[in-house]
């Protein structure tokens, strides 16, 4: 796994931040085909439905929200707060699914309706357009999400979370990264750098993910019992964050744009019972968005995560990753729980 050769920078006057994405299958072309969707009838849009009955009947359906936690429970300190984003809902894949699940209308009212997610950012317009790239590949930066060529269920659920079209960052990250580049995108807080790396990350695995998944119990199954069918985590992705509200509003993200994909997203961050973190990850996990020291305790499980199917391993906040405090935990990412220092 390599450092970015070329880089994405949007200067700006405000806040900055990096993402940085290493794709370890440098020989792969981006995938635009959807063989095997399966049939759907179309939905009517989010908007023209009831918002209070889908909620309602996604909880009588058991789609669970992010639900309060009593610490007391697991007693092993150090918790700060009481939220459990990682058990919220997203898109539960059966074994019968072709390439595509169906929809879930219940639950694309969760992701996408706005009830309980934060979605389109509304002030992308005034965003700094100047834009300087380094490396020796002139990227043509994309200006409309139809261009990209990503997988009709990406661009689906791009289309679903309202994005009309991409921001700078987005125009330029999402082309190289199809092109499997590496890449170092730097551009002002709030400019979708999350989408800018989701997107085309997904966009990629997609129709590959029956080769490349490990196996996952079908934890829709009302049969799903944790303790004989839980499975060792096998990421494709890892995205490694500094902070849990990062990793949070990222892991919603990931749950949006994974919707009818068999791609799973789990998160984990420290101060969180560790217990509920196996359980998540044992239901199966194809994109890990994790913090560092949190990732490295799981990594020290392998009956939990294993790093061997890891496709792309995402930094964000590089510079604030990059830092020396993160050195060892990082090193230790990087050489996927080989040697490291
Ligand atoms: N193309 C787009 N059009 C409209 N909204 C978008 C687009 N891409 C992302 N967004 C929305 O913009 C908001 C900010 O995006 P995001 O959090 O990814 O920015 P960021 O650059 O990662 O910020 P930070 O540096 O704070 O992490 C989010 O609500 C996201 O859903």
């Amino acid at each position: 796994m390599s450092w970015g050769t070329d880089e994405i920078a949007a200067p700006a006057t405000d806040t900055w931040g990096s993402a940085a994405v290493a794709d370890d299958t440098p020989t792969d072309n981006a995938e635009g085909t959807a063989e095997g969707e399966a049939p759907t009838t179309p939905a009517p849009a989010v908007g023209e439905l009831s918002k209070e009955k889908y909620v309602s009947k996604a909880r009588d359906a058991g789609w669970n929200e992010a639900t309060a936690i009593d610490f007391s429970k697991y007693q092993n300190g150090g918790a700060e707060d009481n939220d459990w984003h990682g058990a919220a809902a997203s898109y539960e894949w059966k074994d019968e699914y072709g390439d595509v699940g169906p929809e879930v209308l219940q639950l694309e009212m969760i992701l996408f309706g706005g009830e309980f997610q934060m979605k389109r950012g509304e002030r992308m317009e005034p965003l700094e357009l100047k834009v300087n790239i380094e490396g020796p590949v002139l990227i043509k930066p994309i200006k409309s999400f139809d261009e990209a060529g990503l997988h009709p269920i990406i661009q689906s659920n791009v289309e679903k979370c309202g994005y009309d079209k991409p921001t700078p960052i987005q125009a330029y990250a999402i082309p190289a990264v199809l092109q499997a580049m590496d890449v170092v995108g730097v551009a002002q807080t709030g400019s979708g750098k999350t989408a800018a790396y989701l997107i085309p990350v997904l966009s990629r695995l997609m129709g590959k993910a029956k080769k490349l998944a490990a196996p996952k119990p079908n934890t829709a199954d009302p049969s799903y019992n944790p303790q004989f069918h839980k499975v060792k985590a096998e990421p494709l992705v890892v995205v490694v964050v500094p902070t849990r509200e990062l990793a949070i509003q990222i892991f919603d993200e990931a749950r949006r744009l994974c919707y009818r994909s068999m791609l799973r997203p789990c998160v984990a961050y420290g101060g969180l019972p560790m217990k509920i973190c196996v359980e998540e990850l044992g239901k199966g996990c194809d994109i890990l968005i994790a913090s560092p020291g949190r990732l490295c305790d799981l990594m020290d499980k392998p009956h939990v995560l294993t790093m061997s199917r890891v496709k792309y391993t995402i930094i964000d906040e590089a510079d604030e990753m990059l830092d020396a405090d993160w050195e060892s935990e990082l090193s230790k990412i990087m050489a996927g729980g080989g040697k490291y220092i």
